[in-house]
């Protein structure tokens, strides 16, 4: 049997999350076409009797902004450097950019096997895949090339194969049935976090935050309070919407995915609460989970 650990790198937007959760077939990754959608390594892991490949997928590396973003790209570089194997994640359909380079750049000086991985080909043609392919083979001589779509493509079985043979051979390096680490509060604020990326607009989905506040499981079910953090007086007013119809469409998308994710009926409070520039305070980010664990530099 072979074990070990595999990054999925690239810019914001490559389709990382969409991967990962393909490759473990669950969502353990929240998805959105907003970039910056992941804030902190998340790990997916896929099992068969002849592997155990734990992957993890990483903060979009961006030009970053504010504290947020910068412990988000800290992130993703340590992640980096402690794996067996990276993907680097492209998006296929997006030209090359300066963010392109310098993310190759940083793969490059891990001093493990890179594995390109070409995604949304679905967007392209056979002529484009090709030509492209070509023009990556000669930024870098990666270890192997796997041209896919994460969205579409039905069978990862290749990559995995593939994967399995340049991972030292070990055993478990988790249970058997775990497919990810991820505490399920967190997990459950992701899923909110996600519904609030996809009803909002401009800087409100990057101003926003999600915690759980409390948990209980009842004889009816699970009954959960979690607290919306957003970083202006105007941006609540949006979040809760025209007499809290805002709150109510993200409220109930996101108890259909609660309640895939618990197995039981979910009654799901949302609160909102305004926490002026939290994204650059060290201590709330660390409190809402997103960027690593906080080191003075
Ligand atoms: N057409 C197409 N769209 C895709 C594919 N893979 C991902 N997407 C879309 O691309 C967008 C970004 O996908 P994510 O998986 O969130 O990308 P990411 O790399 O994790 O993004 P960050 O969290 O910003 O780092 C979403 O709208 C996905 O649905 C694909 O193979 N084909």
């Amino acid at each position: 049997m072979r074990s070990g650990f595999v990054a999925l790198a690239g810019r914001p937007n490559a389709g990382k999350s969409t991967l990962i959760n393909a490759l473990v077939k669950e969502k353990v990754a929240i998805v959105s076409p907003k970039a910056q959608t992941t804030r902190s390594e998340i790990r997916g892991i896929y099992t068969d009797s002849d592997c155990q490949i734990v992957f993890t997928d990483t903060p979009g590396i961006h030009k970053a902004k504010d504290r947020l973003g910068a412990r988000m790209n800290r992130e993703s570089a340590d992640v980096i450097q402690g794996v067996d194997l990276i993907y680097l994640v492209v998006d296929g359909s997006a030209p090359f950019s300066s963010g392109d380079a310098y993310v190759l750049n940083m793969v490059k000086q891990a001093g493990v096997p890179v594995f390109l991985i070409l995604n949304k080909v679905d967007m392209m043609s056979k002529e484009q895949i090709l030509q492209i392919l070509g023009q990556w083979q000669q930024r870098y001589d990666f270890a192997q090339y796997f041209p896919l779509s994460a969205k579409f493509s039905s069978s990862f079985e290749d990559l995995i194969k593939t994967t399995a043979s340049y991972l030292p051979e070990g055993g478990l390096l988790y249970d058997a049935k775990e497919v990810t680490d991820e505490p399920e509060n967190f997990r459950i604020a992701e899923i909110i976090r996600e519904k609030v990326l996809e009803c909002t607009e401009k800087e409100v989905p990057h101003a926003s935050a999600v915690i759980v506040e409390s948990k209980k499981f009842t004889k009816k079910g699970c009954e959960i309070q979690a607290m919306i953090l957003v970083e202006r007086e105007g941006q609540k007013g949006i979040m809760i919407g025209k007499g809290g119809s805002m709150l109510k469409k993200i409220g109930s998308m996101a108890r259909v995915d609660l309640e895939k994710l618990l197995g039981v009926h979910v009654y799901l409070t949302l609160f909102v609460r305004v926490e002026s520039e939290w994204r650059s305070k060290d201590a709330r980010i660390s409190e809402y989970g997103y960027g690593g664990a906080f080191r003075d530099e």
